[in-house]
């Protein structure tokens, strides 16, 4: 056995108790073998984390990685101008390459973040899933299906893909699943919805959709069906254990009952309905009800980066600010948020520093002026700590990230490439 041993730290248990410990990880197994003082000294490997904190890898529930590409292209609007008028004609023009070159820029901030696992909903997934496979990270794939504005043949072309995604490009790694990502409850309609569902569950993937984001999105379904939402959600067949809703910003308390009682999960994403304006979600009655949530950035377009520890404390601000209450999503609630609460959501092995867990870890420094005095480190890992005090990045027992350098991408070459193709795209965007 091959092992790996961060040292000296402390460490973040599952139940937010912070102990003096060492972390020991059988490399080829991507196991934690151990949490104990002095464990690690002997190991084959060895990870500093002397005024730093162990925490398990943070994990991203909901993202549109190579929406790097389009960070700072268009802001300040609501997301239904934003999408139609910007991101979706600029999309048009995205290619294959362009979608690897975004999610390597992705996982290059994610890895410098702490952030060692992802949900994404995008297009070239199978490109996607190759980018994960190289930068060592996890992640669960869907490509986006939109049916409005499409005719008959283009909508179920755009099924079948998704369906197709899921099915081959699960296998592709250890570390990468799969979903049907339909892409909201308005924006594919109820034919594709049903059968695309149906047929997820033969596949056995889950279904990652967008639900209940903005007002917009919730009057017109009342109107015409007479019910809320979810509900609607429910009558097609959604809502299974293992199914991850993004944003459910506007809900009302049946639609809170559906979500704890069906064991589906909502994926908090505070920045981006900041930005966007689209409301706050009602994080601690979420809470309150024994619904599993995660938290997730959406695309580096609508928020404008990839950093969760910025997640994590818009989190835990807009879930007091919408209760009305000072007490609501405490620190240690925002950080099982996005650590087991994500992981958990999502369906992928991490979130939790324990024997038998997934070696998804990180060392966040606490030796900075920001940071000190420490008298306690969740409520630094909430509310002051930032992606950049991360010192390692480990994901499935393999060190992706080793005093602030990035081991598994090259982070000149994949900036380079980066700026270059948005700049294109952009180009062929404006002239298209
Ligand atoms: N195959 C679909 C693409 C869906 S991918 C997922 C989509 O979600 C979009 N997106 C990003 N952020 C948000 C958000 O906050 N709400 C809804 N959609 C978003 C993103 O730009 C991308 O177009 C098509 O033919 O258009
Ligand atoms: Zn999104």
């Amino acid at each position: 056995m091959s092992t790996l041993g961060i040292t000296d730290g402390l460490v973040l248990r599952p139940d937010m108790r912070v102990e003096r410990a060492d972390v020991l990880v059988d490399r080829e197994a991507g196991e934690i073998l151990d949490v104990r003082p002095e464990i690690g000294r002997s190991a084959d490997e060895r990870l500093d984390a002397s005024d730093a904190l162990v925490a398990p890898g943070l994990v991203n529930a909901h993202t549109h990685a190579a929406m790097t590409l389009l960070r700072g292209y268009a802001d300040d609007k609501p997301l239904e101008s934003w999408l139609r008028e910007d991101v979706w004609p600029a999309e048009a023009e995205l290619t294959p390459d362009d979608i690897a070159a975004g999610t390597r820029l992705a996982a290059l901030e994610m890895i410098r973040s702490g952030t060692t696992a992802f949900a994404d909903m995008y297009f070239s997934e199978p490109r996607v899933a190759d980018v994960v496979v190289e930068s060592g990270l996890r992640a669960r794939l869907g490509h986006g299906v939109v049916t409005v504005g499409k005719d008959e043949e283009a909508a179920w072309a755009d099924v079948e893909e998704s369906l197709t995604v899921a099915d081959e490009v699960r296998g592709v790694s250890d570390r990468v699943e799969t979903a049907f990502t339909p892409h909201s409850l308005t924006t594919v309609g109820e034919e594709y919805l049903r059968e695309g569902v149906a047929r997820a569950r033969e596949l056995g993937v889950p279904v990652h959709v967008h639900a209940n984001e903005t007002r917009h999105e919730v009057d017109p379904v009342v109107e015409e069906r007479g019910v809320r939402p979810l509900e609607y959600a429910r009558e097609v067949g959604l809502l299974e254990p293992g199914d991850f809703l993004a944003h459910c910003v506007h809900l009302d308390a049946t639609e809170i009952d559906l979500l704890a009682e069906t064991g589906a999960s909502a994926v908090h994403c505070p920045a981006s309905n900041m930005k966007l304006a689209s409301g706050m979600a009602p994080v601690q009655r979420l809470l309150d009800a024994g619904v599993r949530v995660g938290l997730g950035t959406d695309g580096a377009a609508s928020n404008n980066d990839l950093d969760l520890f910025g997640e994590l404390r818009d989190a835990a601000m807009v879930g007091k600010l919408a209760a009305g209450d000072a007490s609501a999503v405490a620190a240690g609630d925002a950080v099982r948020m996005a650590t087991a609460g994500s992981a958990d959501a999502i369906g992928l092995p991490g979130g939790r520093i324990e024997p038998g867990a997934a070696a998804d870890c990180i060392v966040v420094g606490l030796d900075a002026a920001h940071l000190t005095p420490v008298h306690d480190p969740v409520s630094h890992l909430a509310y002051a700590a930032t992606g950049s005090d991360v010192r390692h990045t480990v994901c499935d027992g393999r060190v992706l990230m080793r005093d602030r350098e990035v081991l598994a991408l090259d982070a000149p070459s994949v900036r380079a490439e980066a700026e270059e193709r948005a700049a294109a795209l952009v180009e062929r965007a404006e002239t298209a």
